[in-house]
Parts: C-alpha cells; sequence; structure tokens
C-alpha cells in the first residue's frame, strides 16, 4: 500500500556511504514502488508528490504511458511504443520545472484526476475509445510551455504571444498550439487520415481553451441550464465533448477536493507562483495583480475564496451530474479543506514534502 512505501522511504537503508551498486538497487526498488503505485492510479488519495519521487521526476511520462496502455489505445490506434514515449517526454519536458505550480507535475495531477473522471459510470459507459484518447492528451498537455505568470501579465508587458492571441485566451491558445507541434514533431498521428487528425486536433484545442479560467461563468451557466433542462445525452457525441470540457475544467481546479496533505502542498504552490509575479510587478513599476501582491494576502486567504467563488460552484454542478461516491468524497474534502483554511492555527497550515 502507499503508506508501506512511505515507512520505506524513511528507512534508514539510505545512507551517503553507499555504493554504486547499492545505489543502482535502490533505483530498482523505488521504480518497482513507483509500478506498485500504478495499480491504485484511478484512488483519489493517490500520491502524485509521492509518485514523482519514485519514478524520478518522470510522473507525467510514466503515469501516462501506464493510462495509454492500461485503455487499450497502443494497440487499438497502432501508435509506435517508441513514438509515444519520445511524445511524452518532449511534452514533460516543454513544462517548466522552474514553476512553482505549473509545471509538469500539476499536469500529471490533471491527468491522473481526469483518468478518474473517465472512470465515472456516467462516462466510461458511453465515452468512445477517441474520446479517452483525447481527454487524455489534454490533460498532459493542456498547460504546455506555461511560463508562470498570467495572462494580465503578458498583456501588460507587451509579450508577443499577447499580440499573436489578440489579448483573448493567451496562454490556452499557446498550450493548445505547442500541443499540436510536439503531436506532429513526434509523429504520433502521422498513420492517422488527415482529416481524423485534423478533428483530433480541432477537438484538442476546444479541449484545452475550456480551461480558461476568466470564461468558468459561461461553462457554468451553461452546463447549468442543460443539468436544468436534463439537455445532456452521452449518445451525442457534441454532449460527449462538453462533458469532456467539463471533466478537464474539474481536474484542472481540483487541487482543493483532494485530501488536506495533497491540497495544502497544491496551494502553497500556486501562492508562491502568484507572489512571485506579484514580486517582479513590482520591480517593473506596473501594478501587482490581485492575488499577486504577498504583502496584502496569505496562502488561507485565497484559498478560502478560491474555493467559495470557484471551486464549490463547479463541483456542486458536477456533482448533479454525476451523482457518484467520488464526487461526494471531493465535495467532502472540499468542505473539510475550507474549514481548516478558516480556522485551523498557522502552524498547522505550511505546506511540506516529506523528503526521500
Ligand atoms: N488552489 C488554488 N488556489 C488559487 N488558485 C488556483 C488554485 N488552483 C488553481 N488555481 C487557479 O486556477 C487556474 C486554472 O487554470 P490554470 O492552471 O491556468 O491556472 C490556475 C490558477 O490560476
Ligand atoms: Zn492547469
Amino acid at each position: 500500500s502507499v503508506r508501506s512505501f512511505q515507512s520505506n522511504l524513511h528507512s534508514p537503508h539510505y545512507s551517503k556511504h553507499h555504493t554504486q551498486a547499492t545505489h543502482h538497487m535502490l533505483d530498482q526498488k523505488y521504480i518497482g514502488q513507483a509500478k506498485c503505485m500504478l495499480q491504485k492510479v484511478g484512488s483519489w488519495n493517490f500520491d502524485i508528490f509521492l509518485f514523482e519521487r519514485l519514478s524520478n521526476g518522470n510522473s507525467l511520462v510514466d503515469l501516462t504511458f501506464h493510462l495509454f496502455s492500461e485503455y487499450g489505445l497502443i494497440k487499438l490506434f497502432r501508435l509506435d511504443l517508441l513514438k509515444l514515449r519520445r511524445f511524452l517526454v518532449i511534452v514533460q519536458e516543454a513544462y517548466h520545472s522552474e514553476n512553482p505550480y505549473h509545471n509538469a507535475l500539476h499536469a500529471a495531477d490533471v491527468t491522473q484526476a481526469m483518468y478518474c473522471y473517465l472512470q465515472e459510470p456516467q462516462l466510461s459507459e458511453s465515452l468512445t475509445s477517441c474520446d479517452i484518447l483525447l481527454g487524455l492528451l489534454a490533460a498532459a498537455t493542456h498547460d504546455l510551455d506555461h511560463p508562470g505568470v498570467n495572462q494580465t501579465f503578458l498583456i501588460n508587458t507587451n509579450h508577443y504571444l499577447a499580440s499573436l492571441y489578440q489579448n483573448t485566451s493567451v496562454l490556452e491558445n499557446h498550450h493548445w498550439k505547442s500541443a499540436v507541434s510536439l503531436l506532429r514533431e513526434s509523429g504520433l498521428l502521422s498513420h492517422f487520415p488527415s482529416e481524423d487528425r485534423q478533428c483530433l486536433e480541432t477537438r484538442l484545442g476546444s479541449l484545452i481553451l475550456a480551461t480558461d479560467i476568466s470564461r468558468q461563468n459561461e461553462y457554468l451557466s451553461e452546463f447549468r441550464t442543460r443539468l436544468d433542462r436534463a439537455e445532456l445525452h452521452m449518445n451525442n457525441s457534441q454532449d460527449r465533448h462538453f462533458i469532456l470540457q467539463m471533466a478537464l475544467k474539474c481536474a484542472d481546479i481540483c487541487n482543493p477536493c483532494r485530501p488536506w496533505h495533497l491540497c495544502k502542498l497544491w496551494s502553497h504552490k500556486v501562492t508562491e507562483e502568484f507572489f512571485n509575479q506579484g514580486d517582479i510587478e513590482r520591480r517593473l513599476n506596473l501594478d501587482v495583480s490581485i492575488l499577486c501582491d504577498r504583502n496584502s494576502n496569505s496562502v488561507a486567504k485565497i484559498q478560502i475564496g478560491f474555493i467559495s467563488f470557484v471551486v464549490e460552484p463547479l463541483f456542486v454542478e458536477w456533482a448533479r451530474f454525476s451523482d457518484t461516491p467520488l464526487s461526494h468524497v471531493m465535495l467532502g474534502h472540499m468542505t473539510s479543506n475550507k474549514f481548516n483554511w478558516t480556522h485551523l492555527p498557522q502552524k498547522d497550515l505550511r505546506g511540506t514534502t516529506q523528503k526521500l
């Protein structure tokens, strides 16, 4: 179980005096434990931080590759194993490891959450293999080459991406276009008929663009309306695509719905990235963006606002659509995490990762 890996990690075997050979054996041991963790990849408690350390920083590659094989997508779409691995490696490397939050680990976390949602009865009973392929691809690539600053910053500093995409969904357009170039560069889908490839690239864009958080209200009111009118039919391909968009949106902001120790780590990472941007803005004499001022914000304050105004409204609708044990677990964590941010003493709010 996951617990036994954790205790292994603290075992006294790992001392400075080990030989090359013992290090190799330890590597093997970690790889074995990472493999073992993948047996529980569908668990909402999956500890992606632990998996990242056991897989030596390759969580996005290893996790996505595992899901592709588990779904039989490799055989079904006649994917070349080497091309697939190479594609996943260039995707992982195109994330900026120096970003505290928008790095390959966030992409791996979103992919794992997406997998959990794809397994929900409403989806698993209706999605086609093509839908699943797209859902996983979109999750893995949705923040590709993220610069660690937001759209406002790019606009205010006259970044070329802002003018290229005319100040609208600047980052999401860039993530999409980057994903498409890596797909083409890897040749992963080069054996597909060109209409199929075209369709896949377009749908990929529509999924990634849905993660633009500034457009959340549009997606949410459409979701609400269609739920009210019982208008979502999973045998309709457009409705399935809409649900994939909503699932990806949920996966992207699900970190406040994870168990407390995971939620806390993500919150500190995202805040660190916001505050870094604020520091740069201050240095450049720009207005410091609302959530980015470390002098007037705290992690807890940001989380309480984010949960109340962004996460809760989305997950409440999702739970209407997919009224399952998982949805209840997520809402339960969300509520108790919000309670913790509101009531726990300062010393219990710090984020820590245990070391190998
Ligand atoms: N725990 C969190 N607290 C505050 N903002 C968050 C949190 N998680 C995600 N976000 C924001 O939600 C956004 C979703 O899209 P992005 O991943 O581009 O960028 C994300 C952050 O800006
Ligand atoms: Zn994201």
